[in-house]
C-alpha cells in the first residue's frame, strides 16, 4: 500500500500540471493509495458558457490526471481514447476533486477511469485506454530530456 505522495509535473509546461504554464490547470496531484487525486478550481482561463468550465477544459483535466496512474503502473503510456461523462454543469471557482485509478491492463493496454466530484456529487466522469509505449516514443515525437527528468524528480520526491 503506497501512502500519500506528491507526484512531479509531466512537464514545467504541462497543460494540465505544470507550474510554469500560465494558462494551465496547475493540478497538483498526489498518490493515494491505489489512486492518484488532485483538487482543482476552473477559472475564467477554462471558460465555456459564461460562469461554467469549458469541456475540453475539463476533459483535459481527466486526461492529465490519467496520465498519473502511469507511477501506479509503472509504464509510460499515453491516452489512445478518452471518454468524458459530463453529469453537470461545473461552475467556476469551485472546488472540484478528482481522483483516477487504473482499472485493468493487459499486455499493451492501461483502462483507466477517473471522477470529479464537487462535494459528495459526481459532476463528471471519465474512461480512457492509454497504450503502453517505451521511453524511445519520446525520444522520437517529443523531449526526451524533459521525460527522462520527470523520472529522476519522481524518484526524488519524497
Ligand atoms: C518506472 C515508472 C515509469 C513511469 C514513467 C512515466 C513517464 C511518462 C512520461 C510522460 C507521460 C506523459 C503523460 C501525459 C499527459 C496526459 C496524457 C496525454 O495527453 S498523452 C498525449 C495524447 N496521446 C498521444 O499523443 C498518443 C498518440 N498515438 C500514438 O502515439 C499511437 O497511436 C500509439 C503509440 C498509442 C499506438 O500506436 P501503435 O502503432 O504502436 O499501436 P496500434 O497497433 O495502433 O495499437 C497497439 C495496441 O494497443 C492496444 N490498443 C489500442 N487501442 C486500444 C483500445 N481502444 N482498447 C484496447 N486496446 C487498445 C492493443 O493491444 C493494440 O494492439 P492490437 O490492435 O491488439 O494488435
Amino acid at each position: 500500500m503506497r501512502g500519500d505522495k506528491p507526484l512531479p509535473a509531466h512537464a514545467p509546461w504541462c497543460m494540465g500540471c505544470g507550474e510554469d504554464n500560465p494558462n494551465g490547470l496547475h493540478l497538483e496531484v498526489h498518490l493515494h493509495g491505489d489512486h492518484v487525486y488532485a483538487d482543482l478550481q476552473f477559472d475564467e482561463r477554462h471558460s465555456g458558457a459564461p460562469g461554467l468550465a469549458h469541456g475540453g477544459a475539463i476533459s483535459a483535466a481527466c486526461d492529465d490526471i490519467m496520465g498519473f496512474t502511469l507511477w501506479i503502473a509503472e509504464t509510460p503510456a499515453v491516452t489512445r481514447t478518452l471518454t468524458v461523462e459530463y453529469r453537470r454543469p461545473v461552475p467556476l471557482h469551485t472546488p472540484v476533486h478528482i481522483t483516477a485509478s487504473l482499472v485493468d491492463e493487459t499486455d499493451r493496454a492501461l483502462f483507466i477511469e477517473a471522477n470529479g466530484t464537487v462535494g459528495d456529487t459526481t459532476y463528471f466522469a471519465a474512461e480512457a485506454v492509454f497504450v503502453k509505449v517505451d521511453l524511445s516514443h519520446f525520444l522520437r515525437h517529443g523531449d526526451w530530456g524533459a521525460t527522462a527528468d520527470l523520472i529522476t524528480r519522481f524518484f526524488q520526491a519524497d
